[in-house]
């Protein structure tokens, strides 16, 4: 094991030991949530297999759906991805076969204090953060020369293989929604995606939220909103606890069992000059049942500058940000001290 790997006690040796809440996860003066329950909404359903399809009479409806619902909630349900109920079983067992190895064999992924890759807990930027109750894994999964191997489970053995082969699935969508938000909004159908620069970098984050005695004053993950252009999230099949919040009250989605939640990030926000909405979102926990749920970024390139497209700016639609780089390094940063880092490239 590397040294300078993280060593402390993870979510789930916490709650193998038994005992308190230690202080530390506890939000102290603001109410996070369960005393009165969160209600469960559903949130818009976008068919992707209408998205663009040009011979489809409904074609143009689900376009304005998915542009709706992105200008409105920030997010929706995918169906019709292409991607059947058996793999994304596939894509759920390995997860939970990682969050359920050794703890030798989970010590030997385990990410450097200063980094977020590999498997660990809440990354620790500030005295006062509050911790998230999860264990994680974060990998890049795109484009295939940056991964990373050494943080890529051998066990369960089809992990890597299920992963490369969800890496490509993802990679197939990402370019029919950036596609169809930009005929959605009139613009050329590659305006998004030339500026996100294929394959583009994909993040994957594995969380394991196990049950918690204190879902009144603790989260799975602090209230946040993504750096991404796109996040997709591939929720716990039984177990809700994702939320967003919604003209100032936070709402539940309600899970349907294959369907991706897809969500706009601030880099969508920003290339769309404000059309697209990047949602604030949070995980809440549960006191009866561990929760899984496996996150995947999609952001341009590093090095790549993104900025809001030039047709979506007018003189009824002023410039409102600046163009960002690196802009998934510096969120997280703000992200973690639960700020917002849109509002650091605002005009
Ligand atoms: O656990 C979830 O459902 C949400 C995950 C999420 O928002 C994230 O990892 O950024
Ligand atoms: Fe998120």
């Amino acid at each position: 094991m590397d040294e300078s790997s993280v060593t402390s006690e993870t979510v789930q040796e916490l709650v193998a030991g038994g005992g308190a809440v230690p202080d530390k996860y506890l939000y102290k003066d603001v109410p996070v949530g369960s005393t009165d329950p969160i209600p469960l909404v559903d949130i818009p359903v976008v068919d992707l297999s209408l998205l663009l399809s040009p011979s489809s009479p409904s074609a143009g409806d689900e376009l304005d759906k998915l542009r709706l619902a992105l200008a409105t909630w920030g997010c929706f349900q995918a169906v019709n991805h292409g991607m059947s109920s058996s793999f994304l079983g596939r894509v759920r067992e390995i997860t939970q076969g990682v969050f359920g190895l050794p703890a030798e064999e989970k010590r030997r992924i385990s990410r450097a204090v200063d980094n977020n890759e590999g498997y660990g807990t809440d990354t620790v930027l500030f005295e006062e953060q509050v911790l998230d109750w999860t264990d994680r894994l974060c990998l890049t999964l795109l484009p295939e020369d940056r991964r990373k191997m050494r943080f890529w489970p051998e066990k369960p053995e089809c992990f890597r293989e299920v992963l490369h082969e969800y890496s490509t699935k993802l990679s197939e969508v990402s370019e029919i929604i950036l596609r169809a938000m930009a005929v959605s909004l009139k613009l050329e159908e590659g305006s998004f995606l030339d500026q996100f620069g294929a394959p583009g970098t994909f993040l994957a984050r594995f969380n394991y939220y196990p049950r918690c005695p204190r879902p009144d004053a603790v989260l799975g993950l602090k209230p946040h909103a993504d750096g991404s252009v796109l996040t997709f999230v591939l929720p716990d099949k039984e177990v809700d606890g994702l939320q967003f919040l919604k003209e100032g009250e936070w709402l539940g989605i309600r899970i349907i069992p294959d369907a991706l939640v897809i969500n706009a990030g601030d880099q969508a926000e920003i290339m769309s000059n404000g059309a697209f909405k990047s949602p604030m979102h949070r995980a809440a926990i549960n006191a009866y049942r561990d929760r899984i749920s496996i996150a995947v970024f999609c952001c341009p390139l590093s090095e790549k500058e993104v900025g809001p497209i030039s047709e979506l700016i007018g003189d009824a639609t002023p410039r409102l940000y600046r163009n960002v780089k690196n802009y998934t390094e510096t969120n997280f940063q703000y992200y973690q001290s639960g700020r917002r880092a849109i509002e650091a490239v605002k005009i």
